[in-house]
């Protein structure tokens, strides 16, 4: 590891005048996000390397240069990591979601923020759609029956529930939320929609309040942000209101929904089932989830994708391009 750090160390002196990047994720995220190299800044970590915080223990110098950073939503970026760079004026988020990074620091000490912005809306709609025919159909749970079976022996397989036709109340009508609609018109599914805001152009019927949207449908699909107002949005009486058949699926943030309260109404078959791409502490699951097979888990992978990491490489590449030649940002957040 020290002759890693050496190498680091001596590759950047050859590019001393330029700005410093660093890669703030797991390893295998600056193997995959690799923005070209580039005249206007330089990328200290370019294959996989120690986290920040050990990075900077073992070159305490080095904090100091650096200028960007680009994070993922698994290592948040709060007031300890931001303090910890003194010379940072920009964050490139990896992520569509912005919760992971200490917004109001970050105000405060004028440091930018970027976002991928709306890249990965169809990716997290398929996802959503995928998740919600995976609990309906129960495709998870056949998988692993037949696997154990070894034969189509017998009709002991729990009876799942038809798409077609069923009414979804999607929660956060944005991009995301509009590319789920878009799907589910194909099941010839009926929409109805929660957000901040009723969409004037939307003919879809609006519920201003998230437990009337489950009073009236069967599938609730969480595709808002994670904020003060939306944290909890859905919990006990929201799922009491959904009901016994009541499918939720949650590709938004985990915190959207009361996890204890979620666990508490699947095992007392309160609701059908749920389909979930994230959960509340992550990246820690609650075990009770494991054994319910009434639950589809995936680990908030919706936009684990080939295509989604070929484009935010671009963006975040065009993203510090434009900040480190002052020109506007392509997707600010902040
Ligand atoms: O969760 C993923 C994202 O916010 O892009």
């Amino acid at each position: 590891m020290a002759n890693q750090n050496n190498n680091i160390i001596e590759q950047s002196s050859k590019n001393n005048n330029l700005p410093k990047v660093f890669l703030h994720g797991p390893p295998q995220f600056s193997i995959l996000l690799q923005p070209n190299p580039s005249q206007n800044f330089h990328i200290l970590n370019p294959s996989s390397l120690p986290p920040l915080h050990e990075f900077i223990s073992l070159n305490p110098d080095h904090a100091s240069s650096i200028s960007a950073i680009v994070c993922t939503t698994l290592y948040p970026v709060n007031a300890d990591v931001i303090r910890l760079l003194p010379s940072l004026r920009l964050i490139c988020a990896a992520s569509a979601g912005t919760n992971h990074i200490d917004l109001s620091e970050c105000r405060r000490r004028g440091i930018k923020v970027t976002s991928a912005g709306n890249l990965f809306s169809e990716e997290v709609a398929d996802m959503a759609v995928a998740l919600l025919i995976d609990v309906s159909r129960k495709i998870s749970t056949a998988n692993r029956f037949l696997r154990r079976q070894l034969q189509i022996a017998s009709w002991d397989f729990p009876l799942g529930s038809k798409l077609t036709g069923k009414k979804i109340g999607i929660v956060g009508m944005g991009r995301i939320g509009l590319e789920v609609a878009k799907r589910l018109e194909a099941f010839n599914c009926m929409i109805s929609y929660n957000s901040r805001n009723k969409k004037p152009l939307l003919s879809y019927p609006f519920y201003s309040t998230v437990i009337e949207l489950a009073t009236s449908t069967n599938v609730l699909i969480l595709c808002c942000e994670l904020n003060d107002q939306t944290r909890h949005i859905v919990n006990k009486e929201v799922m009491l209101a959904l009901g016994k058949g009541g499918i939720i699926v949650n590709v938004g943030r985990g915190a959207l929904i009361d996890e204890k309260e979620l666990l508490r109404c699947l095992i007392e078959g309160e609701i059908e089932g749920a389909g979930l791409d994230v959960f509340e502490n992550e990246p820690y699951v609650p075990k009770e989830f494991f054994s319910l097979d009434k639950v589809v888990l995936s680990p908030h992978a919706a936009v684990l994708t080939s295509d989604s990491f070929m484009s935010i490489c671009q963006l975040v590449e065009q993203n510090l391009e434009a900040f480190f030649s002052n020109k506007p940002l392509i997707t600010p957040v902040i």
